[in-house]
């Protein structure tokens, strides 16, 4: 199997890794390919590392999925969002809200045929506040994340954004940034018609491709021609530019594998700090979620929003 966790939130993981249990118990063999750590603890058995197509550690799940020797795979095992310590993590308290919201949604509702995703919510995202959509796969988090952003109409409720919100000043960034690029068009074209569009200076590229560690030629390529996690950095370099107030990043890191997701979050959330920006997170992954946020929602399976915390 290829990565047949991606895209799971941790219920669905569950599932999926007794699926794969049964099977073996019942006398069958098992390949799988993953990123995914928590599977191949899960599925225990004998762990190949590869890098760059070699294979730099071998053993049983208990041994290098704990404690691996090699420096790569102790990198991987490092990577995991639980085990992240840089200097943005807010331990502790959430920062007290001040001043105007960007946000302001009061009782909003919104279901899509059978049962409310999210019924009489209220809930003001604040400038440089960092939240977190959590929960189960369908529970509602991007519908949630794009009435906020009034991209998707509410049932019932209101949305008002601050006047400082606007001329391209919310962005977006996707789990696919494949889908935010035209595939036949370099990515310099892409980048600098959203540049001129928003009156940004060259300077601004420059300085916003060291920081999230691009080398300005690589524009030059198509968005096949770059890797998943680069690509991803240039969408966070253009969603940067027209220095937004608030950055919705619907589970902007979840293609990527641990190590790449690092040191994209890394990058997104210095970013976002140093501009003062809010930032909206949808994950299904609650480490990444509690590394990341001080404010959470969490959204369960079908029905009524918990208050947000
Ligand atoms: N335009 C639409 N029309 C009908 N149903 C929709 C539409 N958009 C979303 N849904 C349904 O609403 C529910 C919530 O979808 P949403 O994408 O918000 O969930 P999610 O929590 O972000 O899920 P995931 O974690 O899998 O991305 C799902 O059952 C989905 O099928």
């Amino acid at each position: 199997m290829d990565e047949p966790s991606k895209g799971l939130d941790p219920r669905a993981r569950d599932r999926l890794a007794d699926l794969l249990l049964a099977h073996l118990d019942g006398g069958g063999l098992l390949l799988t390919i993953t990123h995914d750590l928590r599977l191949a603890r899960r599925l225990g058995g004998d762990v190949l590392v590869m890098r760059e197509a070699c294979v730099v550690e071998a053993g049983t799940a208990g041994q290098v999925l704990t404690a691996g020797a090699h420096p790569y795979t102790r990198r991987l095992l490092g990577a995991e969002p639980s085990r992240w310590d840089f200097p943005w993590m807010r331990r502790g308290a959430a920062p007290a809200a001040t001043g105007a919201p960007l946000v302001a949604a009061h009782g909003i509702t919104k279901s899509y045929g059978a049962g409310d995703l999210f019924c009489d919510l209220s809930l003001q995202i604040h400038p440089g506040e960092r939240w977190a959509f959590t929960g189960p796969s369908g529970a509602g988090k991007t519908t949630l994340g794009n009435a906020l952003l009034r991209l998707t109409p509410v049932d019932a409720g209101t949305v008002v954004h601050a006047a400082a919100t606007r001329g391209g000043r919310v962005q977006k960034l996707y789990q696919d940034p494949g889908l935010s690029f035209p595939r036949r068009v370099p990515l310099e074209v892409t980048v600098r018609a959203a540049m001129r569009r928003h009156g940004v200076p060259g300077a601004r590229l420059a300085a916003l491709l060291e920081q999230v560690g691009i080398a300005p030629e690589m524009l030059r390529r198509r968005p096949d021609q770059v890797s998943g996690g680069e690509l991803q950095r240039i969408a966070i370099v253009r969603a940067m530019l027209p220095r937004p107030v608030l950055l919705f990043a619907d589970e902007a890191t979840s293609r990527l594998d641990v190590a790449t997701q690092q040191v994209t979050t890394d990058v997104l959330v210095r970013e976002v700090d140093e501009a003062g920006c809010a930032l909206l997170l949808v994950t299904h992954d609650d480490d990444l979620a509690a590394a990341v946020a001080d404010r959470r929602l969490e959204l369960p399976a079908r029905g009524r929003a918990a208050a947000p915390a």
